[in-house]
């Protein structure tokens, strides 16, 4: 059940009003679906709140209509560690780096041992014991026009179109932390803002980026979308020499909550 459903994880909370919390969507035991680590068993943290609003976004209570109960961080990490088989803990949203209490979540994570991925839009950077930066950077298809919001009239376009790129934010993950790069794409319409990306990129930052730390993840939060794109982003994998990453847990468990 997502956590926004439990009236007696907000009274807990609220017993503790001084103690650092997070709004937390949901918390759930899965497989890595995405990128390098796919198949890794994992305890995800979903925040609640993001700067952006892609029209695609596949975690619509988080980001369009964002629901969630504050956890303290001593709740968070008994929920996690209730999960005993787990080594890894996918930090994710919503923009989990919007939350400064994120780092203080990590920090006690790291402290236990665990493995952290933060999945990020990488638009903000923050100093914070992150094993993996799952970076994925939002490209001009991800902007909600009129004719693709999902809530309103594109009244979110503009503030999202100017905001998806940091290319300081970028640099800084890169710089800081082992990253990969993987980008939502629909189609070849896609790709020339890709290569752009990663020209300025590799531009702003001396570490070096490799074309295996590019990957193509195919748009779709549902079986039934994910066979009209996955086709053609596995064929432009193969024309660029980016990889492909598959969405493991649509394949799996389609668009239910809590996989
Ligand atoms: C919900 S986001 C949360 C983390 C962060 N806000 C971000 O966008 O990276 C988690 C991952 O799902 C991806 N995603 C969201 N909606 C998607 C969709 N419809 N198809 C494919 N990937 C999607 C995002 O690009 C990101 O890699
Ligand atoms: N199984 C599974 N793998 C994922 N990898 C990244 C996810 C995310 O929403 O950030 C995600 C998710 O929601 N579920
Ligand atoms: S940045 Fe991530 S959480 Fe925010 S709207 Fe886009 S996909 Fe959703
Ligand atoms: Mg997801």
């Amino acid at each position: 059940m997502p956590v926004s459903d439990s009236a007696d994880r907000e009274c807990v909370a609220d017993r503790n009003p001084n103690g650092e919390r997070l709004p937390i969507n949901e918390l759930f035991y899965s497989l890595q679906g995405e990128g390098t680590l796919a198949g890794v068993p994992s305890v995800f943290v979903r925040t609640s709140g993001c700067n952006l609003r892609c029209w695609f976004c596949d975690s619509y209570h988080t980001s369009w209509e964002p629901t969630h109960a504050r956890m303290s961080l001593e709740e968070i990490v008994a929920e996690v560690e209730a999960h005993a088989e787990a080594d890894h803990v996918v930090l994710t949203g919503g923009e989990p780096l919007l939350h400064e209490e994120s780092v203080d979540l990590l920090e006690a994570l790291d402290e236990r041992g665990y493995h952290t991925t933060v999945e990020t839009n990488g638009t903000i950077h923050r100093e914070a014991p992150i094993d993996f930066a799952s970076i994925s950077p939002k490209l001009e298809s991800s902007t909600p026009t009129s004719e693709r919001d999902p809530k309103g009239d594109g009244e979110w376009a503009e503030r999202h179109e100017n905001d998806r790129i940091d290319f300081e934010a970028l640099a800084a993950l890169v710089e800081d932390y082992p990253f990969q790069l993987k980008f939502v794409v629909t189609d070849a319409d896609d790709m020339p803002e890709i290569l752009e990306l990663l020209e300025e990129l590799r531009d702003a930052t001396s570490e070096p980026i490799g074309d295996d730390d590019v990957l193509l993840m195919p748009e779709g939060a549902t079986r039934e979308r994910l066979a009209e794109t996955r086709g053609r982003v596995a064929e432009l994998a193969m024309e660029y020499g980016f990889r492909y990453t598959p969405r493991l847990h649509v394949d799996l468990w389609n668009d239910a909550p809590e996989t």
